[in-house]
């Protein structure tokens, strides 16, 4: 897979929910060489061998590092956490594979990558000395293994910080206001409340941390021998920083921990070069040591980036999460979804709303009904009708974030709750679902076309990318759903390919070169589906029904609400 031949590249790496992935793109914007490490395959192997010229190198995967799909969920089902160094160790098993299979690292320009967005990494006092002293003897994860003050990390999966929610919510003046200053009301995932609850809970860890970092910053830390700062972009998914001035809120910060300033650093703009790669990859890897590191950022981000997303474009990613995204010029901060400053371009946005229950639901009900086969998964929507017969359903497996529903709940054209479909009625149900709350939700983050909102515009492509934009009958459903064509890049690993973009865009930004002008040589997106006769008669229809009836599961589960308990004195 690996060419050899010197071919001066940019490499683009992903540190995302189930797996470390990388790609090397060459200067005329090809991507040459893609790997990746399934964190799944740490778990059922418990050993990993990568053969280099001299021998077979074993990885014993210590107990602490077996996840399901790279996470662990903890006993109240809220709780989830990835152990830090497994994506230490998943790094050094990429490096290895590539140095065993001949890349040449010294024609690597620069580097930049993406992290699973939200999670905290908690660097203990004394971590920075172990980072800028790497001996290049030892792999990574041996020389790390006691730097961290808290060794399973907080991920984007974990829904257990109500409290700290509504405690910052209450400090800055409630929801809308959170949302005003940071881009969003406050989440659960949202790294400051996630900071919040580690204070409260574990305020010995708290004190002993020298510096928190998200998971993209803690990548480019690897990379640099040192501390990266957050990037502006991944940074607006913390309830931290102010949108529009791009600081750190002195307001937010104070609500959620003592000096979590300094043990945040400094945040800078996405395509900042934020220092030259560590000796030891030049020593272990014979990396230049004029290769630049790119701030990381968030693999939302970076798959804009990569998507070379345009205004009027509709992004959706249907990884681990399910996302949708849209690049705006004017960021309108509401009580549902996300404004983050945009990866690509200081003076724009984009807005994003997250989907927890994607490809893992998609799974589940594929191992249910469609005997574990995603040829068989197709064949049910390749036998289905559009609009299922009226049958519609919801599939929350764990607790959504757009709408917060937790259950699966079915309904006949008649809207009475059913306890089961047949397995076809059960895969369609579960696909069209999946992309009439997408659409729906939507809305409201639309475009401004004459001071109306509008998501679909003549010229919106759907771009979609992940794990499941492989699967043609979902596309199907998609552009059919939206009425709206569908497009596909050459690889799924749209994040790592915007990484590896914002590497050349980070090279080329002292010159001012805007990141369009730097990607415009790059292959166009293929189209992938188009709407099918009669499907907006029938989805216009569906999308009212399955809307009405979201409001009315909302209403019949949920909760009284939660009493704010008192802030803790800091
Ligand atoms: N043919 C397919 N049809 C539907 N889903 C698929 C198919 N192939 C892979 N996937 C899904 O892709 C997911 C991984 O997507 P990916 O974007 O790589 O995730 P992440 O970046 O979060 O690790 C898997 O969990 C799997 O369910
Ligand atoms: O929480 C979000 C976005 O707000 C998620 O999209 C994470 O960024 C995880 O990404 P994947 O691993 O699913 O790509």
């Amino acid at each position: 897979m690996a060419e050899p031949a010197a071919r001066r590249c940019c490499l683009g790496w992903d540190f995302s929910t189930q797996q470390v992935k990388v790609v090397a793109v060459d200067a005329e914007l090809n991507v040459f060489y893609e790997d990746s490490t399934y964190h799944l395959l740490l778990k059922d192997t418990g050993l990993f061998a990568v053969k280099n010229d001299v021998n077979y190198l074993t990885f014993s995967i210590i107990d602490m590092c077996q996840t399901q799909g790279g996470v662990h969920v903890h006993e109240d089902g809220l709780t989830v956490t990835s152990p830090v160094l497994m994506w230490v160790q998943a790094l050094d098993i990429i490096l290895e594979k590539m140095k065993a299979s001949g890349f040449d690292f010294s024609q690597v320009l620069a580097l930049s990558g993406a992290g699973q967005q939200h999670g905290s990494v908690y660097w203990k006092a004394g971590a920075s000395r172990v980072l800028t002293s790497l001996s290049p003897d030892l792999l990574l994860h041996e020389q790390l293994q006691a730097c961290f003050s808290i060794t399973d990390c907080p991920v984007w999966m974990d829904s257990s910080t109500t409290a700290q929610c509504r405690q910052l919510e209450a400090a800055v003046g409630g929801a809308q206001a959170l949302s005003g200053l940071t881009g969003s009301r406050a989440y659960e995932r949202f790294t400051g409340n996630q900071i919040a609850k580690i204070y409260q809970q574990k305020p010995e860890a708290y004190s002993h941390t020298e510096r928190i970092s998200l998971v993209s910053s803690f990548a480019a830390s690897l990379f640099l021998g040192s501390y990266s700062p957050i990037d502006h972009s991944d940074g607006s998914g913390m309830n931290l920083l102010r949108i529009q001035d791009k600081v750190w809120s002195q307001a937010c910060l104070a609500a959620c921990a003592p000096h979590l300033e300094e043990k945040l650093g400094p945040a800078v703009p996405s395509c900042s070069v934020v220092g030259s790669i560590s000796s030891y990859y030049v020593r272990r890897y014979g990396f230049s040591s004029g290769c630049k590191v790119v701030a990381f950022t968030g693999d939302n981000p970076a798959s804009l980036a990569g998507m070379r997303l345009e205004e009027g474009d509709i992004a959706v990613s249907l990884g681990t999460s399910d996302t949708l995204f849209l690049w705006l010029q004017e960021p309108t901060p509401a009580l549902e979804g996300h404004i983050f400053c945009s990866p690509v371009d200081p003076q724009h946005y984009m807005a994003l709303l997250c989907f927890k229950n994607g490809s893992l639901m998609r799974e589940k009900i594929r191992d249910e009904s469609a005997s574990r086969s995603w040829g068989e998964f197709s064949k049910a929507l390749q036998s289905t009708e559009m609009g299922n017969g009226g049958n519609l359903g919801f599939y929350f497996d764990v607790m959504e974030i757009t709408p917060e529903i937790i259950g699966r709940h079915r309904f006949t054209a008649e809207n009475r709750e059913v306890s089961a479909f047949p397995g076809d009625v059960e895969i369609r149900a579960l696909i069209e679902g999946q992309f009439m709350a997408k659409k729906i939700h939507a809305e409201g983050l639309g475009y401004r076309v004459n001071f109306n909102i509008t998501l679909i515009v003549p010229k919106t492509k759907i771009l979609a990318t992940g794990g499941a934009s492989h699967n043609r009958d979902i596309l199907q459903v998609l552009a059919d759903v939206f009425g709206a064509p569908v497009y596909v890049i050459d690889t799924t690993n749209s994040a790592c390919v915007g990484s590896a973009y914002r590497a050349f865009h980070g090279l080329a930004a002292g010159t001012g070169m805007p990141f369009s002008e730097v990607v415009k040589l790059a292959p166009n997106p293929r189209l992938a589906a188009t709407p099918t006769l009669g499907a907006s008669q029938i989805y216009e229809a569906l999308l009212q029904r399955y809307a009405k009836l979201e409001q009315r599961i909302l209403t019949q589960t949920r909760e009284p609400p939660e009493r704010i308990p008192q802030a803790q004195a800091h």
